[in-house]
């Protein structure tokens, strides 16, 4: 398919492969965990509906993601491992990251109504996740022992506070002030004398955390021939049981190295992979939905183009700019989604993989939220993922030239795809003949075959076909009329190119009255200045007053 000029801004992706021979640990927390909680009431100190929540959608990632080896996870958090030897997507860490994310995030939404049944899902877990890289197997056993620690010490301390406050009677502040400073032993005592209560007959579920294991099993089956063979079925299971003692490391999950009991974890943190954007470089997150050419199939979006797609996809990225205030605009075409954050933004210290998760759980969670208001009685399938990148752009120029690539593919797509479809569904020809008659053509040929065998004039398509669409917010200072007309008719002189009639239309608007916030939907060109021009805000030129010939950096 043809290629627009704008390819060039592709060479600012990058890969960030992991190192080889590292054990991968991909560690997941709910970042509304608390709110989740207060907002559906769970059950204190510990809600099973949850646990049972959390141990099931983790399982749907290690069944989707066969090159897991082990999950661990307890409250909000689940840690998913890769073996030394995995080179999955080629150990890129940002889409092992996001795709386990987004999969986790939309999972625990699908599945919500099958464990809490009537307590409606009020919103959508966000997941913000971190990759570890441990050299060896002594350092992995110490980080999953420090995790079951953590866990062990969170769970003591609420099993005692809960306990407190709803068999005691005591207030949160005076449960609070009681358990202040206090160590484990301690906490056990005040368990056992004032509350009645033997730590050690808690449920394992909650002392020590699931654990999920890939096994093999022997299964008997049947042949065609009618007869029974033993055939090696690969199977998740959950247990509950210690990292801390050896044997786990020697019987279940055995480690090829020698590795012992170890107290001092302290070390752990310096494995974490923290990368940190450069400043002042525009950072775009764009996020691609994981097979959705099998994902349109399966719940039968309509071709070339599915309505309700394209509404999920931007409800989806409208909850994700009203709950990021620094993206300052957003593009979607097809199954994916650019977020654009201001160059200036402090936005999570700049971490990227922070960035990424946070985007791409809350996209993927509030896509399947929205599923059955947007598509009715259509079931959904099984939980979607998205996969997410995070790309730095320099100046203005490069920006812009990275959304006009992005538009300037939706243009080359909707089009090879509008002829295609015509082909096949109104001209009746077969998909490969269909194939070949739009081999090596230009757009001025498609143009030509819709006119001619279908009367169709492409450019009355509809522009959320042919453009994809872009949310951008107000001119937050509500000046952005006359500046940019200023803008405009100043680089119209410059460049001494007249724009003509600015016409874009506006879809919606949306306001977030909350949040003050007013994100404009639009189906416009970004391809040309006219769009950036009559919008300077968006790049950041009023605040910033640079000269106009430095428009574009
Ligand atoms: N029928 C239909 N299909 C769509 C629509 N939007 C997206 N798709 C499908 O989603 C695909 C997106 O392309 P890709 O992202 O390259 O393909 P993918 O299958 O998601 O593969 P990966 O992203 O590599 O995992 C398209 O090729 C279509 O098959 C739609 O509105 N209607
Ligand atoms: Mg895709």
């Amino acid at each position: 398919m043809a290629k627009s000029k704008f390819e060039y801004v592709k060479s600012f992706e990058t890969e960030d492969k992991l190192d080889p021979g590292h054990w991968i640990v991909i560690a997941l927390h709910c970042q509304n965990y608390d709110r989740l909680c207060k907002v559906h009431g769970f059950k204190r100190p510990n809600d099973l509906r949850f646990t049972q929540l959390m141990e099931a959608s983790a399982k749907s990632v290690m069944e989707d993601f066969k090159e897991l080896v082990m999950g661990y996870g307890f409250l909000g958090e689940f840690n998913f491992v890769f073996p030394k030897s995995s080179s999955l997507y080629k150990r890129r860490g940002p889409k092992l990251l996001t795709n386990l994310c987004s999969l986790m995030a939309s999972s625990s939404v699908h599945i919500w109504p099958c464990y809490f049944r009537s307590v409606s899902l009020c919103c959508p877990p966000v997941i913000e996740g971190a990759i570890h890289l441990f050299p060896d197997d002594q350092s992995l056993r110490d980080y999953m022992t420090q995790r079951q620690l953590t866990c062990h010490h969170h769970n003591l301390f609420n099993t005692v506070f809960w306990a407190l406050v709803l068999k005691v009677g005591l207030s949160p502040e005076d449960a609070t002030i009681l358990l202040n400073g206090k160590r484990e032993g301690e906490q056990n005592e005040i368990l056992f004398s004032k509350c009645n209560i033997n730590y050690n007959t808690e449920d394992d579920v909650f002392k020590k955390g699931s654990i999920i294991l890939r096994t093999t099993i022997q299964m008997a089956v049947t042949t065609p021939n009618g007869l029974t063979a033993q055939r090696n079925q690969s199977r998740v299971i959950t247990m509950y049981t210690d990292f801390i003692k050896d044997n786990f490391w020697k019987e279940i999950f055995i480690l090829e190295q020698h590795t012992k009991v170890n107290a001092k974890t302290n070390y752990l943190k310096d494995f974490e992979r923290k990368p940190k954007l450069l400043p002042h470089s525009w950072v775009v997150v764009r996020i691609d939905g994981k097979g959705f050419h099998k994902f349109s199939e399966r719940h039968n979006f309509s071709k070339p183009n599915d309505n309700r797609s394209i509404e999920l996809m931007n409800k989806a990225a409208l909850e994700v700019m009203q709950k990021f205030p620094d993206i300052v605009l957003s593009y979607g075409q097809s199954d994916e989604y650019s977020f654009v954050i201001d160059r200036y933004s402090k936005m999570m210290d700049r971490r990227g993989n922070k960035i990424m998760s946070n985007i791409v759980s809350l996209f993927a969670a509030t896509y399947v939220y929205n599923w059955h208001n947007v598509f009715g009685n259509t079931t959904l399938e099984y939980s979607p993922a998205f996969d997410a990148r995070v790309v730095l752009y320099p100046n203005n120029s490069c920006l812009c030239d990275y959304l006009s690539w992005r538009q300037a593919d939706c243009h080359i797509n909707n089009m090879y795809n509008t002829c295609f479809w015509m082909l096949v569904q109104v001209g009746n020809k077969s998909r490969k003949e269909a194939e070949e008659r739009l081999r090596g053509t230009f757009a001025k040929d498609k143009r030509a075959i819709l006119l001619s065998d279908f009367g169709l004039d492409y450019d009355v398509e509809d522009a959320m076909y042919r453009k994809g669409t872009v949310m951008f917010r107000q001119n937050p200072r509500g000046i952005g009329a006359a500046s940019s007309q200023l803008a405009a008719s100043k680089l119209e002189h410059l460049s001494g190119n007249s724009q003509g009639n600015i016409s874009s239309k506006a879809t919606s608007i949306e306001k977030e009255e909350g949040h003050c916030i007013t994100v404009v939907t639009e189906h416009t060109d970004m391809i040309g200045d006219q769009f950036w021009t009559q919008r300077p805000w968006i790049l950041g030129l009023e605040q910033c007053a640079k000269p106009l010939d430095n428009f574009y950096d």
